[in-house]
Protein backbone atom coordinates (compact mmCIF):
# COMPACT_ATOMS: atom_id res chain seq x y z
CA UNK A 1 0.00 0.00 0.00
CA UNK A 2 1.72 3.57 -0.69
CA UNK A 3 0.51 6.06 1.17
CA UNK A 4 -0.07 9.51 -1.36
CA UNK A 5 0.29 11.49 1.80
CA UNK A 6 3.54 10.06 2.84
CA UNK A 7 4.53 11.25 -1.11
CA UNK A 8 3.20 14.81 -0.49
CA UNK A 9 -0.12 14.88 -2.95
CA UNK A 10 -3.62 15.46 -2.08
CA UNK A 11 -7.24 14.53 -2.20
CA UNK A 12 -10.10 16.61 -3.74
CA UNK A 13 -11.63 17.29 -0.39
CA UNK A 14 -10.73 20.47 0.38
CA UNK A 15 -9.94 22.39 -2.51
CA UNK A 16 -13.48 21.29 -4.08
CA UNK A 17 -15.39 22.41 -1.02
CA UNK A 18 -13.15 25.71 -1.66
CA UNK A 19 -13.55 26.10 -5.29
CA UNK A 20 -17.83 25.52 -4.73
CA UNK A 21 -17.95 28.25 -2.53
CA UNK A 22 -15.10 30.69 -3.99
CA UNK A 23 -17.02 30.50 -7.69
CA UNK A 24 -13.49 28.99 -8.95
CA UNK A 25 -12.83 25.40 -10.83
CA UNK A 26 -9.60 23.42 -10.32
CA UNK A 27 -8.27 22.24 -13.68
CA UNK A 28 -7.96 18.77 -14.26
CA UNK A 29 -5.33 18.02 -16.84
CA UNK A 30 -4.25 14.89 -18.59
CA UNK A 31 -1.13 14.09 -19.25
CA UNK A 32 0.66 11.24 -21.46
CA UNK A 33 4.05 12.26 -21.42
CA UNK A 34 7.46 14.08 -19.33
CA UNK A 35 6.62 17.44 -21.37
CA UNK A 36 2.83 17.53 -20.65
CA UNK A 37 3.37 17.18 -17.00
CA UNK A 38 6.38 19.56 -16.84
CA UNK A 39 4.34 21.94 -18.55
CA UNK A 40 1.48 21.53 -16.14
CA UNK A 41 3.58 21.66 -12.87
CA UNK A 42 5.08 24.56 -14.20
CA UNK A 43 1.67 26.61 -15.25
CA UNK A 44 0.18 25.23 -11.56
CA UNK A 45 3.55 26.56 -9.77
CA UNK A 46 3.85 29.78 -10.95
CA UNK A 47 0.34 30.57 -10.74
CA UNK A 48 0.01 28.89 -7.92
CA UNK A 49 -2.88 26.52 -8.63
CA UNK A 50 -4.25 23.72 -7.10
CA UNK A 51 -3.54 21.19 -10.11
CA UNK A 52 -5.18 17.45 -10.79
CA UNK A 53 -3.21 15.26 -12.91
CA UNK A 54 -5.77 12.96 -14.44
CA UNK A 55 -4.11 9.64 -15.84
CA UNK A 56 -6.42 7.68 -18.37
CA UNK A 57 -6.69 4.23 -19.50
CA UNK A 58 -4.99 5.09 -22.70
CA UNK A 59 -2.30 7.12 -21.14
CA UNK A 60 -1.36 3.60 -19.30
CA UNK A 61 -1.45 1.45 -22.18
CA UNK A 62 0.71 4.66 -23.65
CA UNK A 63 3.43 5.29 -21.18
CA UNK A 64 2.91 2.61 -18.45
CA UNK A 65 1.06 2.76 -15.51
CA UNK A 66 3.78 2.69 -12.83
CA UNK A 67 5.94 4.88 -14.62
CA UNK A 68 3.60 7.72 -14.83
CA UNK A 69 2.82 7.00 -11.62
CA UNK A 70 6.07 7.48 -10.34
CA UNK A 71 6.60 10.69 -12.96
CA UNK A 72 3.48 12.32 -11.37
CA UNK A 73 4.43 11.83 -7.58
CA UNK A 74 8.06 13.10 -8.46
CA UNK A 75 6.03 16.18 -9.97
CA UNK A 76 5.42 16.94 -6.29
CA UNK A 77 9.15 17.15 -5.57
CA UNK A 78 9.64 19.32 -9.27
CA UNK A 79 6.87 21.52 -7.68
CA UNK A 80 8.52 22.73 -4.65
CA UNK A 81 11.82 23.10 -6.69
CA UNK A 82 9.85 25.70 -8.57
CA UNK A 83 9.56 27.43 -5.56
CA UNK A 84 6.23 26.34 -4.95
CA UNK A 85 6.12 25.25 -0.77
CA UNK A 86 3.04 23.33 -0.19
CA UNK A 87 2.00 22.61 -3.82
CA UNK A 88 -1.94 20.80 -3.81
CA UNK A 89 -1.32 18.36 -6.47
CA UNK A 90 -3.89 15.57 -7.02
CA UNK A 91 -3.17 12.40 -9.16
CA UNK A 92 -6.66 11.47 -10.30
CA UNK A 93 -7.70 8.17 -12.03
CA UNK A 94 -9.33 9.29 -15.20
CA UNK A 95 -12.48 7.24 -16.46
CA UNK A 96 -11.57 4.14 -14.38
CA UNK A 97 -13.62 1.51 -15.33
CA UNK A 98 -13.38 -1.55 -12.84
CA UNK A 99 -12.90 -1.64 -9.55
CA UNK A 100 -9.93 -3.69 -10.02
CA UNK A 101 -8.47 -0.93 -11.94
CA UNK A 102 -9.16 1.86 -8.90
CA UNK A 103 -7.85 -0.32 -6.66
CA UNK A 104 -4.98 -0.78 -8.38
CA UNK A 105 -4.60 2.60 -8.41
CA UNK A 106 -5.50 3.32 -4.69
CA UNK A 107 -3.31 0.62 -3.81
CA UNK A 108 -0.62 2.61 -5.74
CA UNK A 109 -0.61 6.40 -4.36
CA UNK A 110 -3.33 7.64 -6.23
CA UNK A 111 -5.27 10.15 -4.29
CA UNK A 112 -8.44 10.27 -5.92
CA UNK A 113 -10.16 8.24 -8.56
CA UNK A 114 -13.46 8.40 -10.94
CA UNK A 115 -15.54 5.21 -11.19
CA UNK A 116 -17.38 5.77 -15.10
CA UNK A 117 -20.44 3.56 -14.16
CA UNK A 118 -22.25 6.44 -16.84
CA UNK A 119 -22.41 3.37 -19.31
CA UNK A 120 -24.55 0.70 -17.17
CA UNK A 121 -27.76 0.47 -16.20
CA UNK A 122 -28.89 2.97 -12.97
CA UNK A 123 -28.54 0.38 -10.21
CA UNK A 124 -25.34 -1.19 -11.76
CA UNK A 125 -23.67 2.14 -11.46
CA UNK A 126 -24.63 2.82 -8.18
CA UNK A 127 -23.66 -1.02 -6.54
CA UNK A 128 -20.26 -0.21 -9.11
CA UNK A 129 -20.01 3.11 -7.86
CA UNK A 130 -20.56 2.36 -3.75
CA UNK A 131 -18.06 -0.39 -4.22
CA UNK A 132 -14.93 1.64 -5.13
CA UNK A 133 -16.29 4.09 -2.70
CA UNK A 134 -16.36 1.90 0.41
CA UNK A 135 -12.75 0.83 -0.63
CA UNK A 136 -11.20 3.97 -1.41
CA UNK A 137 -12.54 6.14 1.77
CA UNK A 138 -10.72 3.75 3.99
CA UNK A 139 -7.37 5.30 2.54
CA UNK A 140 -9.01 8.92 2.47
CA UNK A 141 -9.35 8.50 -1.37
CA UNK A 142 -11.55 10.80 -2.93
CA UNK A 143 -13.92 9.53 -5.47
CA UNK A 144 -15.59 11.07 -8.81
CA UNK A 145 -18.74 9.37 -10.08
CA UNK A 146 -20.46 10.13 -13.16
CA UNK A 147 -24.31 10.49 -13.84
CA UNK A 148 -25.42 10.91 -17.56
CA UNK A 149 -23.52 10.21 -21.30
CA UNK A 150 -21.54 12.19 -23.16
CA UNK A 151 -22.26 12.55 -26.64
CA UNK A 152 -19.67 11.47 -29.26
CA UNK A 153 -16.73 9.31 -28.12
CA UNK A 154 -18.37 8.39 -25.06
CA UNK A 155 -21.74 7.23 -26.03
CA UNK A 156 -20.66 4.78 -29.38
CA UNK A 157 -23.93 4.94 -30.77
CA UNK A 158 -23.52 8.64 -32.96
CA UNK A 159 -22.15 11.93 -32.70
CA UNK A 160 -25.10 13.60 -31.33
CA UNK A 161 -26.64 11.20 -29.38
CA UNK A 162 -26.62 11.57 -25.45
CA UNK A 163 -28.07 11.70 -22.45
CA UNK A 164 -28.26 14.70 -20.17
CA UNK A 165 -28.07 14.11 -16.35
CA UNK A 166 -31.56 13.68 -14.85
CA UNK A 167 -31.70 15.64 -11.95
CA UNK A 168 -34.21 13.55 -10.27
CA UNK A 169 -31.46 11.40 -9.95
CA UNK A 170 -28.84 13.03 -8.29
CA UNK A 171 -29.95 13.47 -4.76
CA UNK A 172 -30.51 9.18 -4.34
CA UNK A 173 -27.37 8.82 -6.19
CA UNK A 174 -24.88 10.58 -4.42
CA UNK A 175 -26.72 9.41 -1.60
CA UNK A 176 -26.29 5.82 -1.83
CA UNK A 177 -22.84 5.91 -2.88
CA UNK A 178 -21.06 8.20 -1.10
CA UNK A 179 -19.21 9.57 -3.96
CA UNK A 180 -17.33 13.12 -3.16
CA UNK A 181 -17.99 14.55 -7.04
CA UNK A 182 -20.22 14.02 -9.22
CA UNK A 183 -19.48 14.00 -13.43
CA UNK A 184 -22.51 15.36 -15.42
CA UNK A 185 -23.56 15.58 -18.69
CA UNK A 186 -24.92 18.88 -19.69
CA UNK A 187 -23.64 19.08 -23.39
CA UNK A 188 -20.24 18.72 -23.68
CA UNK A 189 -18.30 15.90 -25.27
CA UNK A 190 -14.72 14.63 -25.33
CA UNK A 191 -12.40 15.09 -28.14
CA UNK A 192 -11.94 18.15 -31.04
CA UNK A 193 -15.60 17.66 -32.62
CA UNK A 194 -17.20 18.53 -29.95
CA UNK A 195 -20.54 19.67 -32.22
CA UNK A 196 -21.23 19.12 -36.10
CA UNK A 197 -21.47 21.77 -38.40
CA UNK A 198 -25.56 21.54 -38.60
CA UNK A 199 -25.68 21.76 -34.90
CA UNK A 200 -23.90 25.35 -35.19
CA UNK A 201 -24.68 28.62 -36.32
CA UNK A 202 -22.14 30.68 -37.99
CA UNK A 203 -21.00 34.37 -37.09
CA UNK A 204 -21.49 36.42 -40.00
CA UNK A 205 -18.57 38.71 -39.39
CA UNK A 206 -15.97 36.04 -38.60
CA UNK A 207 -17.38 33.18 -40.83
CA UNK A 208 -16.78 30.88 -37.65
CA UNK A 209 -19.23 28.13 -36.29
CA UNK A 210 -20.59 29.05 -32.84
CA UNK A 211 -22.14 26.27 -31.14
CA UNK A 212 -25.19 25.81 -29.05
CA UNK A 213 -24.72 26.51 -25.44
CA UNK A 214 -24.50 23.58 -22.92
CA UNK A 215 -27.39 23.15 -20.71
CA UNK A 216 -27.62 25.31 -17.85
CA UNK A 217 -30.81 24.22 -17.00
CA UNK A 218 -29.98 20.86 -16.04
CA UNK A 219 -26.76 21.77 -14.64
CA UNK A 220 -29.02 24.45 -12.12
CA UNK A 221 -31.73 21.74 -11.68
CA UNK A 222 -28.85 19.38 -10.32
CA UNK A 223 -27.43 22.17 -8.06
CA UNK A 224 -30.44 22.71 -6.36
CA UNK A 225 -30.91 19.22 -5.37
CA UNK A 226 -27.36 18.91 -4.40
CA UNK A 227 -26.38 22.69 -3.15
CA UNK A 228 -22.48 22.86 -2.62
CA UNK A 229 -22.04 19.43 -3.89
CA UNK A 230 -19.08 19.08 -6.31
CA UNK A 231 -19.74 19.12 -10.15
CA UNK A 232 -17.63 17.73 -12.83
CA UNK A 233 -17.53 18.60 -16.20
CA UNK A 234 -16.19 16.57 -18.53
CA UNK A 235 -15.01 17.41 -22.50
CA UNK A 236 -14.43 20.95 -21.56
CA UNK A 237 -11.75 21.89 -24.53
CA UNK A 238 -12.20 24.96 -26.19
CA UNK A 239 -10.36 23.82 -29.14
CA UNK A 240 -8.52 27.20 -29.82
CA UNK A 241 -9.18 28.16 -33.51
CA UNK A 242 -5.71 29.75 -33.44
CA UNK A 243 -4.09 26.37 -33.15
CA UNK A 244 -5.97 24.57 -35.65
CA UNK A 245 -5.18 26.81 -38.38
CA UNK A 246 -1.42 26.45 -37.52
CA UNK A 247 -2.07 22.40 -37.78
CA UNK A 248 -3.95 23.42 -40.83
CA UNK A 249 -1.40 25.51 -42.01
CA UNK A 250 1.32 23.21 -41.44
CA UNK A 251 0.37 20.21 -43.02
CA UNK A 252 -2.47 19.02 -41.11
CA UNK A 253 -6.31 18.30 -41.48
CA UNK A 254 -9.17 19.18 -39.01
CA UNK A 255 -11.92 20.49 -40.31
CA UNK A 256 -14.43 21.90 -38.77
CA UNK A 257 -12.64 20.82 -35.27
CA UNK A 258 -14.98 22.88 -32.31
CA UNK A 259 -15.16 22.76 -28.64
CA UNK A 260 -17.03 24.48 -25.83
CA UNK A 261 -16.42 28.47 -26.16
CA UNK A 262 -14.66 29.93 -22.95
CA UNK A 263 -17.36 32.12 -21.89
CA UNK A 264 -19.45 29.28 -21.23
CA UNK A 265 -16.89 27.21 -18.72
CA UNK A 266 -16.14 30.85 -17.17
CA UNK A 267 -20.03 30.60 -15.99
CA UNK A 268 -19.98 27.04 -14.84
CA UNK A 269 -16.72 27.59 -12.96
CA UNK A 270 -18.38 30.57 -11.24
CA UNK A 271 -21.27 27.80 -10.16
CA UNK A 272 -21.14 24.93 -8.44
CA UNK A 273 -18.76 22.75 -11.68
CA UNK A 274 -15.42 22.90 -9.01
CA UNK A 275 -13.29 20.12 -11.89
CA UNK A 276 -12.80 20.75 -15.08
CA UNK A 277 -11.25 18.44 -17.62
CA UNK A 278 -8.90 19.10 -20.33
CA UNK A 279 -7.16 17.01 -22.51
CA UNK A 280 -7.60 17.82 -26.35
CA UNK A 281 -6.81 21.30 -25.99
CA UNK A 282 -3.35 20.45 -24.81
CA UNK A 283 -2.96 17.83 -27.35
CA UNK A 284 -3.51 20.68 -29.94
CA UNK A 285 -1.13 23.27 -28.91
CA UNK A 286 1.69 20.12 -28.87
CA UNK A 287 0.66 19.40 -32.35
CA UNK A 288 0.20 22.73 -33.44
CA UNK A 289 3.70 23.84 -31.87
CA UNK A 290 5.22 20.48 -33.83
CA UNK A 291 4.06 20.93 -36.81
CA UNK A 292 5.37 24.41 -37.15
CA UNK A 293 8.51 23.65 -35.90
CA UNK A 294 9.28 20.74 -38.06
CA UNK A 295 7.65 22.77 -41.49
CA UNK A 296 9.99 25.80 -41.12
CA UNK A 297 13.20 23.28 -40.17
CA UNK A 298 12.96 20.91 -42.30
CA UNK A 299 16.70 19.94 -41.05
CA UNK A 300 16.05 19.51 -37.42
CA UNK A 301 15.93 16.02 -36.28
CA UNK A 302 16.80 16.72 -32.25
CA UNK A 303 13.53 16.15 -30.00
CA UNK A 304 14.01 18.58 -27.81
CA UNK A 305 13.96 21.45 -30.61
CA UNK A 306 10.57 20.51 -31.10
CA UNK A 307 9.04 19.14 -27.76
CA UNK A 308 10.72 22.46 -26.27
CA UNK A 309 8.34 24.68 -27.84
CA UNK A 310 5.33 22.28 -27.54
CA UNK A 311 6.11 22.19 -24.18
CA UNK A 312 5.92 26.03 -24.03
CA UNK A 313 3.08 26.35 -26.09
CA UNK A 314 1.44 24.08 -23.40
CA UNK A 315 2.28 26.06 -20.79
CA UNK A 316 0.84 28.79 -21.65
CA UNK A 317 -2.30 27.31 -22.57
CA UNK A 318 -2.68 25.84 -19.19
CA UNK A 319 -1.81 28.84 -17.14
CA UNK A 320 -4.47 30.92 -19.88
CA UNK A 321 -6.91 28.24 -18.50
CA UNK A 322 -5.75 28.67 -14.85
CA UNK A 323 -6.52 32.69 -15.25
CA UNK A 324 -8.65 33.55 -17.67
CA UNK A 325 -10.82 30.44 -17.81
CA UNK A 326 -11.26 28.67 -14.49
CA UNK A 327 -9.92 31.30 -12.07
CA UNK A 328 -8.11 29.29 -10.12
CA UNK A 329 -4.68 30.73 -9.48
CA UNK A 330 -3.24 31.94 -6.25
CA UNK A 331 -5.70 29.52 -4.36
CA UNK A 332 -2.79 27.30 -3.58
CA UNK A 333 -0.54 30.36 -2.01
O1 LIG B 1 -12.94 14.99 -20.28
C1 LIG B 1 -11.77 14.88 -20.58
C2 LIG B 1 -10.93 13.89 -19.89
O2 LIG B 1 -11.67 13.07 -19.03
C3 LIG B 1 -11.10 15.72 -21.62
O3 LIG B 1 -12.01 16.39 -22.45
P1 LIG B 1 -11.55 17.14 -23.80
O4 LIG B 1 -11.44 16.09 -24.88
O5 LIG B 1 -12.60 18.12 -24.11
O6 LIG B 1 -10.23 17.79 -23.53
O1 LIG C 1 -11.57 10.95 -21.46
C1 LIG C 1 -10.85 11.23 -22.40
C2 LIG C 1 -9.51 11.80 -22.16
O2 LIG C 1 -9.32 12.87 -23.04
C3 LIG C 1 -8.44 10.76 -22.27
O3 LIG C 1 -8.28 10.35 -23.58
P1 LIG C 1 -7.51 8.97 -23.91
O4 LIG C 1 -8.38 7.87 -23.43
O5 LIG C 1 -7.32 9.00 -25.40
O6 LIG C 1 -6.19 9.03 -23.17
ZN1 LIG D 1 -18.44 8.61 -18.90
ZN1 LIG E 1 -13.62 12.59 -19.61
Amino acid sequence: MVDYKKLGLVNTKEMFAKAVHGGYAIPAFNFNNMEQLQAIIKAAAETKSPVILQVSKGARNYANGTLLRYMAQGAVEYAKSLGWEHPQIVLHLDHGDTFETCKDCIDNGFSSVMIDGSHLPYEENVALTKKVVDYAHQFDVTVEGELGVLAGVEDEVSSDHHTYTDPAEVIDFVTRTGCDSLAISIGTSHGAYKFTPAQCTRDEKTGLLVPPPLAFDVLEAVEEKLPDFPIVLHGSSSVPQEYVKIIDENGGKLPDAIGIPEEQLRKAAAMDVCKINIDSDSRLAMTAAVRKVLAEKPAEFDPRKYLGPARDEMEKLYKHKIINVLGSDGKAE
